[in-house]
């Protein structure tokens, strides 16, 4: 894919965003002026942090589509599944797809702790709950050699150490794009301490 039609489908998708917030609250009404400049750009960050990852991509809480569907539009040779439980950011989800024509990628409206397992190569995560819960969420549906890409706001360190209580994992944190005290956090090898 050239690069004019990923320009073109990332201005797309932030019109779609700034169209559908009011009604639906896809992103904090506060950021809504930073689509490109923070929302869009830490979601490309994390693409090309994984820039190495193959195979199957498992967004969860994806919310009004950040990072799932800019990964999808970086990322056009990944199968791409988003995890949304709420019936209308689901919805915008599913339009987005179909006027991005983002033909890989799907959405599942259930609940992260009930779907069933998806063993995905990849899953990535964004403002969607503290590590130490994310870390089960994530081992429920990654594969055992599979890598998890979770972007972490502030409080990653401690949110680390907490988690280090109750699972060991391997991490490699990749310092944010947009917030020198955010990060990527690139996690393999999970399992109970
Ligand atoms: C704070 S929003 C973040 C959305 C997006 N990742 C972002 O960064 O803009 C969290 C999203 O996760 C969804 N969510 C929360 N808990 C969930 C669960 N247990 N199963 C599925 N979706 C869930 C919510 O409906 C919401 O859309």
């Amino acid at each position: 894919m050239s690069v004019s039609r990923e320009t073109e489908q990332l201005a797309a998708y932030a019109a779609l965003l700034r169209k559908w917030n009011p009604a639906i609250n896809l992103v904090a009404m506060s950021t809504i002026d930073q689509i490109e400049t923070r929302h869009i750009k830490d979601s490309l960050h994390l693409a090309e942090a994984a820039e190495n990852a193959r195979g199957s991509w498992v967004d969860l809480g994806s919310g009004g589509g950040l990072p799932g569907i800019v990964v999808a539009i970086r990322r056009p040779d990944l199968e791409i599944i988003m995890v949304e439980s709420d019936q209308r950011k689901a919805a915008f989800l599913r339009n987005a797809i179909r006027e991005l024509g983002l033909m890989r990628t799907k959405v599942l409206c259930e609940r992260i702790e009930t779907a069933n397992r998806l063993d995905a190569a990849n899953i990535s995560a964004r403002a969607l709950a503290p590590l130490p819960q994310l870390m089960a969420y994530v081992e429920r549906h990654l594969s055992p050699s599979g890598t998890a890409w979770l972007m972490k706001g502030r409080n990653w360190q401690a949110e680390v150490s907490q988690a280090q209580l109750d699972w060991k994992f391997n991490l490699k944190a990749h310092k944010s794009a947009t917030d020198p005290d955010a990060a990527i956090l690139e996690i393999t090898g999970i399992r109970h301490a």
